[in-house]
């Protein structure tokens, strides 16, 4: 006998909807296998019942006040989700298993290593994957639910090795839910393609070109690197190529980003739980990230919003570890590189008795400064065609096609998101243009307020109030055909508004389609 699945659908939403549907099945002795309430629809999985009594069923529930209609529906809604998720993870190239927070297997792939070939949800990850960093990793992120990504660590699954990467999984309101696993086969001839190196750092400007020869060289050294440069500009991908450069590659690359935490928590998972001593903990407390990174490369994200005292500590460390230098025969407390990084003005900091300054020349040695795209003007259209290629595929190989005038204003816009931004205003073109050419109207940007207050976070009142005025009025103009309707949107005199297009020196090619 088949299994009914039912889906009502209403035209309003009222208290005690679903009762009053629910009180007709219970006239007819139907019993409920299983039910999805939404805001306006029901989903209701019912054993096998006659056409004839559904028809009766029906009938009755059209007297419901608010019964729009029934269909009769293949699966319920979660389960569809639950087969579109199937279908998205068995289409990815790697081994994926998604994890609760426990590290309980929710789902997995069907790329999943042999070696899990037992593994059920239900299964707890650690009885087929032995690895201490995991287990750690998992522990400390399901306690303090903020820690990112566990980057390329190399394990053995039956003899063949495996590079494992680990996302923490949230909720759009930043709800943590679980980790999303991926283990990819090391072969011999093609081991590092999951690897950020610097072939995938796309940039032809000389500007750009010296900071990738600089980090280039910093990936053949030992001390320290700051990385600095505004939001979205490339740090994570410049920490992580330093990393697959140097000989620390096949251990693991932890991120933290110290803006993300609170200051206990960045603390403790840090340094770990044990109190006076992380080093060598004995098992009893918690390791913190430096130690699980042991022998790799730890990266400290907007390290200037790290407290004065937690940034005591870290001196020490780095104190330690150049007082016992790698490949000497006493023992090493600890053996990890660290790179930071920091939009914010370090030197300012220190003035403001908020960045130590000992730290800070410790980390300057090796300073790597990012352009932004506003100081690489040039590369915007070869980071346009890039991510157009990446965009194409990632859409199946589509022909994907930009208007002169789309990359035009792409040309005149100042990019204060830099690259993550640009990301985003081409992937939104996309959709906008729906699947045709991208054309200017199809490029829009996001003068929301996180950009306006990144762009103008540690500058001077005027400088803020300048930023925001041109933007402003660019906006205005780009709204409007003629400087004399962007005037009269501004509510201001069309002379004021060409004194300040003149003052701010906006060329028609900034605006005019
Ligand atoms: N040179 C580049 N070539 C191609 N893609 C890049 C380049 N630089 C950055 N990206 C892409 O731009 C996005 C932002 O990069 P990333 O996270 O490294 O920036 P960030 O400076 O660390 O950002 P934040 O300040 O927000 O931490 C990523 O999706 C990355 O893949």
């Amino acid at each position: 006998m088949e299994i009914r699945r039912i889906k009502i659908i209403f035209h309003i939403n009222r208290p005690h909807l679903t009762f009053d549907i629910l009180s007709i099945l219970k006239k007819y002795d139907v019993y409920i296998v299983s039910m999805e309430v939404y805001s306006n629809v029901i989903y209701l999985k019912l054993p096998y019942i006659s056409d004839n009594t559904l028809q009766k069923i029906e009938e009755e529930w059209k007297d419901v006040y608010g019964f729009d209609h029934m269909e009769n529906v293949d699966v319920m809604a979660f389960e569809e989700k639950d087969i579109e998720l199937r279908g998205v993870l068995n289409l990815m190239r790697e081994g994926v298993v998604i994890l609760s927070v426990k590290g309980i297997v929710e789902y997995f792939n069907n790329k999943v290593p042999v070696a899990l070939r037992d593994i059920k949800v239900g299964s707890s990850i650690f009885d087929f994957i032995e690895n201490e960093n995991l287990k750690n990793f998992i522990e400390m992120s399901g306690e303090v639910s903020n820690f990112g990504t566990m980057r390329n660590v190399e394990i053995e699954l039956d003899s063949k090795n495996y590079l494992l990467n680990v996302d923490s999984l949230y909720s759009e309101d930043r709800i943590f839910s679980g980790f999303l696993l991926t283990l990819k086969e090391i072969t011999l001839d093609y081991s590092f393609d999951n690897y950020i190196t610097f072939e995938d750092l796309v940039g032809e400007d000389e500007k750009f070109k010296e900071s990738i020869e600089k980090a280039k060289n910093a990936s053949k050294v030992e001390s320290p690197v700051l990385l600095v440069g505004g939001s979205g500009t490339g740090k994570e991908m410049f920490a992580r190529a330093i990393h697959s450069n140097s000989d620390r590659s096949t251990k693991a690359f932890v991120g933290i980003n110290c803006a993300a935490m609170p200051e206990e928590l960045l603390e403790s998972e840090l340094f770990g739980y044990e109190s006076g001593s992380f080093i060598g903990a004995n098992g009893n407390g918690k390791r913190g990230i430096l130690e699980i990174a042991d022998g790799g490369t730890v990266f400290l994200d907007e390290i200037g919003e790290m407290n004065y005292h937690i940034q005591s500590r870290l001196l020490k460390i780095i104190e330690e570890m150049e007082a016992v230098p790698r490949n000497s025969s006493e023992e090493v407390p600890l053996d990890i590189r660290i790179i930071a990084a920091t939009s914010k003005d370090l030197e300012k900091l220190i003035e403001e008795k908020k960045f130590r300054v000992d730290l800070f020349y410790k980390l300057n040695i090796l300073k790597i400064e990012i352009p932004t795209i506003r100081e690489r003007p040039k590369d915007i259209e070869v980071l346009i065609e890039y991510f157009l290629k990446v965009l194409s595929k990632r859409y199946g190989d589509k022909k994907i096609e930009i208007s002169q005038g789309a990359i035009d204003k792409m040309k005149s816009y100042c990019w204060p998101g830099n690259i993550r931004e640009m990301q985003n205003v081409l992937e939104k073109a996309l959709v906008l243009s729906d699947g045709g050419v991208i054309e200017s109207e199809n490029i829009t940007f996001d003068t929301s307020e996180v950009y306006n207050r990144e762009m103008t976070e540690g500058a001077d009142l005027n400088s803020a109030v300048s930023y925001f005025e041109r933007n402003f009025i660019l906006k205005a103009l780009r709204n409007n055909s003629s400087i004399r309707a962007a005037a009269k949107e501004l509510n201001v005199t069309h002379t004021l508004l060409l004194n300040r297009i003149k003052k701010y020196e906006i060329r028609d090619e900034d605006w005019k389609k």
